[in-house]
């Protein structure tokens, strides 16, 4: 009990020490588009010590300007940021002015706003980093802003907007950000480089096929996993994908032990050997949900284009099936044309191959 509780004091100063006397970037951070993601990492480097701007929406500066942060984890920690503790601006000539470096974290559909906006008033100095998923936003940024350093990245964990300044990660994961990059750093936060992000992104987009799937079952990413029907689908879609990284030449970066390769098999196991299987892999915990289902319940535009879309557009240039893929993205654009939040499909309503 004492040894247990002396490692953990050990573990807690060795972290505090690793961040305070790593203090990453020198000078502003601005995270470009304050959401799930913006909100719960430029917390955590401001908590880490880093000066950091949250450019945002009214609504989201409104929120935290009432009750401030509250970040929550599926390791049971909680981190508070009281309302004024973080500086949060809706003007993004204010927000973007003395920018050091430039998180991007609005959705795929707004990188190329978010891009003219960093164009017309961060110093060309400042670096750009992309903490977004989908293939391309790194490269719609740097044909955006050129001459400018401009890095991939990939944030691996789930995060929950729970109203009230509430966020919550709700899987486990580290952040990767283009080697090269400026180095940061943030309690709780694992943030490595990987030299080939172009593998890391394509790993992270065959994890990402789940996010429709999740959003049209309207059922926690833990119930929806359980289920076999939606695993099989979910192997079929990936099966897809990989299809088309083997042939573009391209080796999906894993995660986890388990090379993403081995997914589709994986995920058709029955259900008793799944769940022994997929102990080893990420974490989940019984809240979690795709990014998706939080767009289609707030009526947003989701990231279908970047995510099955691409998929398939790349797809179609080499003459491959997507079959299962575009019925899919097909079903999340008639959930986004009706506005209703998630449809709340079962397995066998996704019509065509996936019947
Ligand atoms: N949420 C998650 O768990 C994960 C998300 N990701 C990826 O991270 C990226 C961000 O996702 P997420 O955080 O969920 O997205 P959110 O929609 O929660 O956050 C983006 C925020 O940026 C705002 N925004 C857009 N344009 C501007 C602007 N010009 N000025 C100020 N604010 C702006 C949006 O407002 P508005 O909606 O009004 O436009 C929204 O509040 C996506 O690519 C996503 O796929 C990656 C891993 C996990
Ligand atoms: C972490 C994960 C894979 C969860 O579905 C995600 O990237 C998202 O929700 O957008």
């Amino acid at each position: 009990m004492v040894t247990a509780l002396s490692f953990r004091v050990a573990l807690a100063l060795s972290t505090a020490w690793r961040w305070r006397t790593n203090p990453g970037v020198q000078g502003k951070i601005v995270i470009a588009g304050a959401g799930s993601i913006g909100c719960f990492i430029g917390g955590l480097l401001s908590l880490g010590g880093a000066d950091v701007v949250l450019l945002a929406r009214p609504r989201i500066a409104d929120e935290l300007g009432r009750h401030g942060l509250t970040l929550t984890s599926l390791e049971g920690w909680t981190e508070e940021l009281a309302p004024g503790a973080l500086a949060v601006e809706t003007d993004p000539a204010t927000a973007l002015r003395e920018a050091s470096l430039v998180l991007v974290t609005v959705k795929s559909g707004a990188t190329a706003e978010m891009a003219t906006l960093i164009a017309a008033h961060a110093p060309a100095s400042a670096a750009v980093i992309s903490l977004q998923n989908g293939l391309a936003n790194a490269d719609v940024l740097r044909a955006a802003l050129p001459g400018r350093r401009v890095h991939a990245g990939m944030v691996s964990f789930n995060v929950l907007h729970r109203g009230e300044g509430r966020f919550h990660r709700g899987t486990s994961g580290p952040v990767i950000v283009e080697a090269g990059a400026p180095p940061l750093s943030a309690p709780h936060l694992d943030i490595l480089q990987h030299a080939e992000m172009r593998a890391v992104l394509a790993g992270k987009l065959v994890y990402n096929l789940n996010n429709a799937l999740n959003a049209l079952s309207g059922l926690t990413l833990r119930e929806q996993l359980a289920d076999r029907r939606w695993r099989r689908i979910l192997a079929a879609a990936q099966d897809e994908a990989l299809r088309l990284f083997r042939a573009e030449g391209i080796e999906p970066w894993s995660l986890g032990k388990v090379p993403v390769t081995r997914f589709p098999a994986i995920l058709r196991l029955p259900d008793f050997l799944f769940r022994l299987v997929s102990r080893r892999g990420v974490r989940i915990d019984a809240s979690a949900r795709s990014s998706m289902w939080e767009d289609l319940e707030r009526g947003r535009r989701t990231e279908i284009d970047e995510l099955q879309g691409a998929v398939i557009t790349r797809a179609a240039a080499l003459d491959l099936p997507t079959p299962v893929n575009r019925a899919i993205a097909d079903a999340v654009r008639a959930a986004e044309a009706a506005g209703a939040g998630s449809p709340k499909l079962l397995p066998g309503d996704l019509a065509g191959p996936l019947s």
